[in-house]
């Protein structure tokens, strides 16, 4: 952690707001403090920063978070413009820049959004801005939300090729079950998941103003960790110690190799918008040959989903086995299906030379 150069570190709602609701000025300080420190030593920081929600609630007279979507957006929508402003203040009395950024799913899967996010961020740290990021809750609708920022963070972690993630809580480690119940354990490292396996994250947090518990930063240091980024899960006001490599909170060790980037936010924060079910010959072509999938192996289009969508790709038994950007709209490919390429070429002409799926846009699920 010490020589991570290029850290993402995200913090919770409940590391910044008030039980009541509103940014607590003292915390939001001392976070700031801690990351300033760090990129004026010449570390590059990506913050992750929930709490737009709960920044809403006490402008809006709300004293809880509310339920229904168009208020929880309508509240991100008040919160985000008063959390961003605390920050470029106070990174500001540093002499620091900040760059708001908002991603939806959609921004970070379909190949040009994505491309213009990595190159975004660059071009951010290079100029030497603290980028922070949120999702884009006003316009992210049900169907594309993350709706939980550890998972994004471990994705912006792969986006912006971190060296390490900080998981900033109210807790100061992962423990065997909610350290408030009788007989929970500190957990110092995790090598793997297979020592997650006995975890109970079932009882949520205490302030009610977080959303995914531990469930979603075990899940979100599952993604980091397999692709080869070393996470940290700590108590915000340890921060500069998780940052400085000292002994505080719960390592979890990298578990896998780095992949390629736009993978893996197809494979962990996208919701399919149909799927397409192939013969035994095409999921094997996919899985075993890691071939792109043409139009001769589709047997069935289900859903209604426009060229450019993440699709499900199913056997011939309806399970997952990958999932794909797919080039198609839906009701174009009905006329396609079982043809050979070359055939539909010479009937339809040049556009239907396409794949169904190309390879490099498609990741395999299962085996
Ligand atoms: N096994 C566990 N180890 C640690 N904390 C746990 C565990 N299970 C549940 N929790 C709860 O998860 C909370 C952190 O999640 P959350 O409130 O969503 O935080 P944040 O707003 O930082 O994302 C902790 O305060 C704790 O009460
Ligand atoms: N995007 C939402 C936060 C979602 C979220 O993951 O919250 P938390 O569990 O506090 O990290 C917001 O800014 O309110």
């Amino acid at each position: 952690m010490a020589t991570a150069h290029r850290v993402v570190v995200k913090v919770g709602s409940s590391s910044l707001t008030t039980a009541a609701g509103g940014i607590d000025p003292d915390r939001i300080g001392a976070l700031v403090d801690t990351l300033a420190g760090l990129r004026l030593a010449g570390r590059e920081v990506v913050l992750v920063s929930s709490g737009a929600i709960a920044a809403g609630l006490s402008p809006l007279g709300l004293s809880a978070r509310p339920r229904d979507l168009a208020t929880q957006q309508a509240a991100a929508s008040v919160g985000q413009g008063l959390l961003v402003g605390r920050y470029t203040s106070l990174f500001g009395a540093r002499g620091l820049e900040v760059g708001q950024v908002l991603l939806t799913v959609d921004d970070v899967t379909r190949k040009s959004n994505y491309r213009n996010a990595y190159r975004t961020f660059g071009r951010l740290l290079e100029l030497g801005v603290v980028p922070v990021v949120n999702e884009n809750d006003t316009v992210a609708t049900q169907e594309i939300r993350f709706g939980d920022n550890d998972r994004l963070a471990a994705l912006v972690a792969h986006l912006v090729h971190a060296d390490a993630l900080v998981l900033l809580s109210d807790v100061d480690a992962l423990y065997t079950a909610n350290p408030r119940l009788p007989g929970a354990r500190r957990i110092d490292e995790v090598h793997g998941p297979d020592e997650l396996a006995a975890i109970d994250t079932s009882v949520a947090g205490s302030a009610g103003v977080g959303t995914g518990g531990m469930t979603t930063k075990i899940s979100a240091a599952g993604i980091a960790t397999s692709a080869g980024i070393p996470v940290v899960l700590a108590r915000a006001d340890q921060a500069a110690a998780a940052l400085a490599g000292d002994d505080v909170g719960t390592l979890f060790h990298p578990t896998g190799k780095r992949r390629p980037t736009r993978l893996l936010w197809l494979a962990h924060a996208t919701d399919a918008r149909g799927a397409l079910i192939l013969d035994a010959g095409a999921v094997n072509a996919l899985v075993r040959r890691k071939a792109s999938l043409l139009p001769a192996g589709v047997v069935e289009v289900r859903g209604s989903f426009s060229a450019g969508d993440p699709v499900n790709l199913c056997g011939p038994d309806g399970a997952v086995v990958a999932r794909g950007l797919v080039n198609y709209d839906a009701q174009e490919l009905p006329v396609l299906l079982g043809r050979h390429t070359a055939d539909l070429v010479a009937e339809l002409g040049e556009g239907y030379d396409r794949t169904v799926v190309h390879r490099d846009a498609l990741v395999v699920l299962a085996r």
